[in-house]
């Protein structure tokens, strides 16, 4: 999980702090893993935990006046921490997508989903609008999205949440990042959104070979997706592992309880759904 040379991420000694009147708090300390082409990394922990502060700061999404991140953090080997705004915005959405919790959040109301869908393929292409919209309905009938015409049409608030997470995924899928962040995707969403979003990860990952850090409070979507996992206690990785190795002898106390409470979704046993 930690040699460097293979991973197409890597976060090394991570420590983000905020500012307060009495001076920086840490939120998380010490996070060290790397996630290597095609696989898939569990992260879980409590709320609070440090989940999304970890992912946020991995985007680079921090205000810097306010967050102090420090450590490493390399995609394909390139250092992003301390990469300035206009970097960054290059290489989120291409190089790395974040898919989140709430896909309302994503969205700018004003604009309809096309406009906002097209915008992002060209901000980091040289296609023109006819060609962006081209791709971005092919990529929406790829994720079997129902009349993608008439979804990139609508405004964000006329799609159902099930929906529109399926259009994020479309949207971060459309570059083939090397990484997808994707914090709590299914949290939001009903038993059959999540399994058609959870499949939609995984043949994401298969085909393109995208790596994945997937941030779920869920072991049961953990269980399902993961290769290896982490989990988070207070700010601080407590146990790093295989996901077999993890459920069958977690060694961290934190995990022991963490498993006793295990839920909830699983995925063979739901019935088929035919989409991919
Ligand atoms: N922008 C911020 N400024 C100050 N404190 C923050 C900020 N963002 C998060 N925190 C604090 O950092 C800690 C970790 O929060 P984080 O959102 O990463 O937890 P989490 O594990 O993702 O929880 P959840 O599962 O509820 O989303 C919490 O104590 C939270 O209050």
């Amino acid at each position: 999980m930690e040699t460097k040379g293979r991973n197409i991420l890597h976060v090394k000694d991570l420590c983000v702090r905020v500012k307060t009147k009495d001076g920086y708090m840490p939120l998380v300390q010490d996070i060290n893993f790397g996630i290597e082409k095609g696989k898939v990394l569990g992260l879980v922990g409590e709320s609070g935990c440090g989940k999304t502060v970890t992912s946020m700061s991995i985007l680079q999404l921090f205000n810097q006046k306010n967050m102090n991140i420090q450590g490493s953090i390399t995609l394909k080997g390139r250092e992003l921490n301390g990469l300035k705004n206009n970097e960054m915005r290059q290489i989120r959405g291409k190089d790395i997508a974040f898919i989140m919790q709430n896909p309302m959040n994503a969205f700018t109301p004003v604009f309809t989903v096309g406009h906002q869908f097209v915008e992002t393929i060209r901000s980091h292409t040289s296609l023109n609008k006819k060609q962006a919209k081209k791709l971005a309905i092919e990529v929406m009938q790829y994720v079997n999205l129902p009349d993608p015409e008439k979804i990139l049409k609508n405004y964000p608030f006329q799609l159902s949440g099930g929906m529109l997470q399926r259009v994020m995924i479309a949207m971060a899928a459309c570059l083939h990042p090397a990484v997808i962040v994707a914090d709590e995707p299914t949290t939001a969403l009903d038993l059959y959104n999540q399994l058609l979003v959870l499949r939609l990860l995984d043949r994401i990952r298969s085909e393109y070979g995208t790596a994945i850090l997937l941030i779920s409070h869920d072991l049961g979507v953990i269980a399902e997706m993961a290769d290896d996992v982490i989990v988070m206690q207070n700010g601080r990785i407590v146990e790093k592992a295989n996901v077999f190795q993890l459920f069958e002898h977690p060694h961290h106390e934190y995990t022991k309880k963490l498993l006793t409470t295990r839920p909830s979704l699983q995925v063979e046993q739901q019935p088929v759904i035919h989409m991919l």
